[in-house]
């Protein structure tokens, strides 16, 4: 059979704490009982995600599933771009999303668990969406370039990222991702940044984060950019300010509800090219990850991808 009337699963047995592992042998049987024709492969370590994407649309396949959390999600979405630009832009993604925060499938409101999925396929709903691409450093100052469809931070979110990615290898899950928001929260230093969107600096001092969404949610359920939309052709900027440590845990109650766009001190702007920049070390928070630091450029590009999921 054609490889373009299969779908193909990348599942990541490690996400939400490996209980994707186990799990995964009965999901796949009930997609097979309700007759869709799948293949799939289980990644073996962080990155995969993205070369085993490339090298199933390359090879023919069009129709993928990523399983997994956000950061597996992450990895299947620049899978499907190789030298900027589209392997195939007929190639389709589906998101079952089998992770501990599950941010993105907030946005487009799809249940969680297995019927759920099964309900994205039976439906058929699908919707060119938009994708961001950013730039940013690594440590020994080259530039690199990844893709996201959900959030990237710059400030609080890069710092808490990158000490809970270092504390995990000694403690590991949720305690780990706990101890290090506080601590980061607490031991954060707002930073003196610029931000600029299409061309024009909307705001330049000393402020606590700047968010540039696609998707609305961030950290395990965090409203952050309540009217973002995926298909609208622009990024939601959401700027934090010169806030004290105090008056952000006081407001993450708002934060969760997406009420906190009133409080003085937040700006809300669109736009489809933002840049970052500072002259001190501001980090990028990508879907879980610390990838780099800045100056960042963030580019979207509009209805690009074809998702599954409406
Ligand atoms: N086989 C593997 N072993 C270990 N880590 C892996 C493996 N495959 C992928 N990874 C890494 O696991 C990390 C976490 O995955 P993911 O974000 O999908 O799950 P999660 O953390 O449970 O969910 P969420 O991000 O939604 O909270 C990713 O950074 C990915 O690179």
């Amino acid at each position: 059979m054609h490889k373009s009337s299969r779908w193909f699963a990348i599942v990541n047995p490690h996400s939400a704490n490996g209980k994707t592992r186990k799990r995964w042998p009965h999901y796949l049987k009930r997609l097979r009982d309700e007759g869709y024709l799948i293949d799939y492969t289980y990644t073996t370590g962080p990155g995969e995600g993205t070369r085993i994407t490339r090298n199933l649309l390359n090879d023919g396949y069009t129709h993928i599933i990523s399983v997994g959390g956000d950061g597996t999600m992450n990895e299947v979405v620049n899978g499907f771009f190789s030298d900027n630009l589209l392997i195939n832009p007929q190639a389709e993604l589906a998101v079952f999303s089998h992770g501990t925060g599950c941010d993105f499938i907030r946005t487009l409101q799809i249940p969680k668990g297995i019927e759920g999925f099964i309900q994205i396929l039976k439906r058929g709903n699908k919707r060119q969406v938009d994708v961001g691409e950013v730039l940013f450093y690594d440590n020994y100052g080259k530039q690199l370039q990844r893709y996201f469809l959900n959030v990237a931070d710059v400030g609080l979110g890069g710092e808490t990222v990158a000490r809970v990615n270092q504390q995990s290898k000694l403690l590991g899950g949720k305690l780990s991702f706990l101890i290090g928001s506080v601590i980061s929260i607490f031991k954060y230093r707002n930073k003196m940044m610029s931000c600029e969107i299409d061309g024009k600096v909307i705001c330049s001092g000393r402020l606590n984060s700047i968010m540039v969404a696609n998707g609305r949610y961030i950290g395990g359920g965090m409203m952050i950019a309540p009217h973002a939309e995926l298909d609208d052709a622009l990024f939601d900027v959401v700027v934090l300010g010169d806030f004290s440590t105090w008056t952000i845990l006081r407001n993450i109650p708002k934060i969760y509800r997406g009420t906190h766009l009133k409080i003085p001190g937040v700006g809300v702007y669109r736009g489809q090219s933002v840049v970052v920049s500072s002259d001190q070390r501001i980090l990028l928070d990508l879907d879980g990850e610390q990838p780099g630091h800045g100056p960042i450029q963030f580019r979207l590009m509009p209805s690009i991808l074809c998702l599954w999921g409406y």
